[in-house]
């Protein structure tokens, strides 16, 4: 970790890239991705970067950007950027963090910029050689080295803190809480555990998910020794997504198998029913922070390769303050998590229940992950469809990985129809290594 008190430069320039952000991801060791449909970020290494825990975790983090900005020249829309990661719950074991890349390519509108910072003078020619890339005439950046090659690791599947039938009983549990009327939705999930015959590439594997998921947003946020975790997957869930007092946000709840007919979902009661509290704990949710806020009347369905969805995108204003401030996206994102979407309804009910009934720490699967930069904006999306490398990682991204998937339970969910849910939401990291349940 490098203190809040070193000096940041950053300095920005435009580049052109051979091919596109995904094709360069094989060729890299990020330490952070946010990309969708080929626009977004890489982050290369680690200039300035902290780790938080416990019920607190937002507010330390938000009070280290905060001190890194105003030592930090310049300090506007182009740059720092940093990338954040943050747990489910107040008690994980696991770290949240935020950590500002030594190198940062973004790509929006069909634009590539290259955002190199540093603590100390150092050549960028230098800084990009260290992270094998190299910018040529005409501003072009190249990676120095080849990719890796294309056939992944070896690797095996085992059941994770739970086996498929323990999670059934689990459903069954929280069936039984929905009935007595103690909860009227809780999202359970399952953890399973992939064992690699060396380490995971985790450029290959994150270029993998973007191209076959290229509707979701494809998320890595590692790159600090002291933090246990590195995360990584392709969510296509949005938190809330912050531009100027602007926000907006995806909803999804409700699910159905892609080989599924979309009738099955559009007029299934107890889907929508799924969905409606989600939409409702983040409306209630982002009240005190947000206002002019809009949700669609009836939901539209998302279509990945896996699943159908039920989403709602809901727009509306960040409130600002008796002095004109407005909430800093770090406050919002604690302001809008967790939603109905993986915690459940009433949510802190919800939240014991599923720290009781799951057996597990969910460390960063379903919390906020996303990237903030230095003029307020962000993109928060929720942790979901990804894994968290364990144990050692090497400099390629590390050999274990736990893999998460939840399902919403609420009156008239079936325990085996809610496991087979979870089977499909696991498919794009399985299928990402070469693996399939
Ligand atoms: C909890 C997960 O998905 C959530 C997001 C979309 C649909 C969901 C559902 O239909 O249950 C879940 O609420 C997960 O992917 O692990």
């Amino acid at each position: 970790m490098i203190s809040a008190t070193s000096c940041l430069h950053t300095t920005a320039r435009d580049v052109d890239l051979p091919a596109g952000l995904v094709d360069l991801l094989p060729h890299l060791n990020p330490s952070g991705t946010w990309i969708r449909e080929g626009e977004g970020l890489i982050g290369l290494g680690v200039a300035a970067g902290t780790t938080a825990a416990g019920a607190g975790r937002f507010k330390e983090l938000a009070a280290y950007w905060e001190s890194l900005l105003r030592s930090s020249s310049p300090h506007d829309a182009s740059g720092p950027v940093a990338l954040v990661s943050l747990t489910f719950s107040g008690e994980s074991e696991s770290l949240s963090r935020l950590l500002v890349p030594e190198v940062l390519i973004r790509c929006a509108g069909g634009h590539t910029s290259l955002l190199v910072t540093t603590t100390h003078p150092e050549p960028a020619a230098q800084v990009l050689e260290r992270h094998g890339l190299r910018l040529g005439q005409g501003g072009l950046l190249q990676p120095t080295g080849p990719a890796p090659a294309e056939a992944m690791p070896e690797c095996r599947l085992r059941p994770g803190v739970q086996s498929e039938r323990q999670y059934l009983s689990a459903i069954a549990a929280g069936l039984s809480a929905v009935h007595a009327g103690t909860v009227e939705k809780l999202v359970l999930a399952r953890d399973v555990v992939v064992t690699a015959s060396s380490p995971l590439p985790s450029g290959r594997l994150l270029a993998r998910l973007a191209t076959e998921y290229p509707q979701t947003w494809t998320y890595c946020v590692g790159g600090i020794p002291t933090a246990t975790h590195t995360l990584l997957g392709a969510t296509p869930e949005m938190l809330v997504r912050l531009r100027g007092h602007e926000l907006s946000s995806r909803v999804l709840a409700g699910t159905i198998d892609r080989a599924r007919r979309t009738a099955d979902l559009v007029h299934d009661a107890k889907q929508h029913r799924e969905h409606e509290l989600a939409v409702t704990s983040l409306l209630e949710q982002l009240r005190p922070v947000a206002e002019d806020l809009h949700s669609p009347t009836e939901p539209s369905v998302l279509a990945l390769p896996n699943v159908y969805h039920l989403a709602s995108d809901i727009t509306g204003k960040l409130t600002a303050d008796a002095s004109g401030r407005l909430p800093t996206p770090l406050q919002v994102a604690e302001a809008a998590h967790p939603t109905a979407a993986v915690c459940g309804t009433p949510t802190t009910t919800a939240a014991d229940l599923i720290a009781h009934l799951e057996g597990m720490d969910r460390g960063p699967y379903a919390g906020p992950v996303g990237w903030i930069d230095a003029a307020g904006n962000a993109d928060f999306g929720i942790a979901l469809r990804g894994g968290v490398f364990e144990g050692e990682v090497s400099s390629t991204g590390g050999d274990t990985l736990r893999i998460f998937a939840g399902c919403g339970v609420v009156a008239g969910s079936e325990p085996e129809s809610e496991l087979a849910e979870t089977r499909i939401k696991l498919k794009p990291m399985l299928w990402a290594l070469g693996l399939e349940l």
